[in-house]
């Protein structure tokens, strides 16, 4: 029997490949008139481009995005923003770009149009994160939502091939945590299912071919998919181990998803077997634990933290803080289950296959 609550976000999503050339139709569409392009400094040259289709409508050009949004930072791209005159922020890059935009949304409340480059899925959803003095605070706030969404394949083509996977294994790990959310609901589990079997689809045919248009357009659909149930219910143990290793031992983002997923399902497997079934399913697999390794293994993405930075003397901290304030999960995990989320992170640490 069907029981739930669902809130749509108001916001607009232009799919397509070359979509990137309705940028200024979207701009004008918000009401706006002089956008401050924001991007990494790596992604410098491709903002440069924007920036100069845009001509007058372009305020200038922020290029510091980096990952987990300094506090310091933000404030920069804010001041930046306020100086120029800007009425709206363009994020063209991936989860750490968007997170400067929210940041600078939640502030001055400028709105963003997002324009997604990874399948990270920030852009679709009100989770905003800031990082103060070493320690990353996440929260949620409407006002921090894109208003506008492009995604045009063509911008993730650049994507390199291990990013694109390990970034996608970060889409299906929403998804995976969506179907056995608390508060998940019928429309999300079939968006969760759909985009969980397109990236499953897209990323061998990525890996096989990094320009092939029709596997990134696959891909950026499965990733909007994925990041919108991560915008609509709330996610668990998984998001909560990756939260503690990236926030407190800077581990790279995607990767750590990419290892940990695994293990986090096996964990929740026998509190959770109809999500399992559906997972699974979408990963053309019988066990969905086993399924997210071999996806993993398959494709060339590390299978283990001891190859992405971590050091096997934090593990028993990266224990006892992940317990310390457990987010709902199925299978309940607080100070009781410390040694089986310490014994899950060995196996992570190790690249062990799921238990
Ligand atoms: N608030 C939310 O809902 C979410 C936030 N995040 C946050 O996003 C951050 C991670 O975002 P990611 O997208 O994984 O990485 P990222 O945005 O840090 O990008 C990783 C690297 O790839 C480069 N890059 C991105 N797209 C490219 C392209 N098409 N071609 C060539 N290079 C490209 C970037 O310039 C950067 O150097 C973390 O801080 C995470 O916490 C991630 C998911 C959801
Ligand atoms: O872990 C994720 O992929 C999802 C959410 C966040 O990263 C939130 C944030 O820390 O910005």
């Amino acid at each position: 029997m069907h029981d739930f609550i669902h809130t749509t976000h108001p916001q607009r999503v232009v799919f397509g490949a070359g979509s990137l050339r309705h940028l200024a139709r979207e701009i004008d569409a918000l009401g706006a008139k002089r956008a401050l392009v924001l991007c990494t400094p790596e992604q410098r040259p491709q903002a440069e481009r924007v920036a100069a289709s845009l001509g007058a409508q372009a305020a200038g050009l922020f290029d510091r995005a980096v990952m987990h949004v300094p506090v310091e930072t933000a404030r920069e791209a804010r001041e930046l923003a306020r100086r120029l005159g800007a009425d709206c922020a363009v994020a063209l890059g991936g989860g750490s770009t968007t997170g400067l935009g929210k940041a600078i949304a939640l502030e001055a409340g400028l709105p963003i149009v997002a324009v997604p480059t990874t399948y990270a899925g920030s852009e679709m959803t009100p989770i905003y994160g800031l990082t103060e003095n070493g320690l990353k605070k996440t929260g949620k706030d409407p006002r921090v939502l894109p208003r506008t969404v492009i995604y045009d394949p063509e911008l993730s083509r650049t994507l390199p091939v291990g990013l694109s996977v390990t970034s996608g294994i970060n889409a299906i790990a929403h998804a995976a945590e969506g179907l056995y959310a608390q508060d998940s609901n019928p429309v999300m589990d079939l968006m969760a299912e759909e985009g969980i079997a397109a990236l499953a689809r897209a990323l061998p045919a990525i890996r096989a071919q990094p320009g092939d248009l029709a596997a990134r357009s696959d891909a950026l659909y499965g990733a909007w998919l994925c990041g919108s149930v991560l915008g609509a219910v709330g996610m668990a143990l998984h998001h909560k181990l990756c939260h503690t290793l990236g926030g407190s031992f800077n581990l790279p983002h995607a990767e750590v998803h990419t290892v940990v997923l695994p293990h986090a399902l096996a964990f929740n497997a026998p509190a959770a077997p109809r999500a399992m079934a559906r997972i699974a399913r979408a990963l053309g697999g019988v066990s969905a634990p086993a399924a997210v390794y071999a996806l993993a293994r398959g494709n060339g993405a590390p299978v283990a933290l001891k190859d992405i930075g971590m050091r096997a003397a934090d593990l028993d901290r990266a224990a006892d803080i992940a317990v310390a304030n457990p987010y709902w999960n199925p299978r309940p995990f607080g100070p009781a289950e410390r040694g089986e989320i310490r014994a899950l992170l060995q196996r992570a640490f190790d690249g062990e296959p799921p238990a």
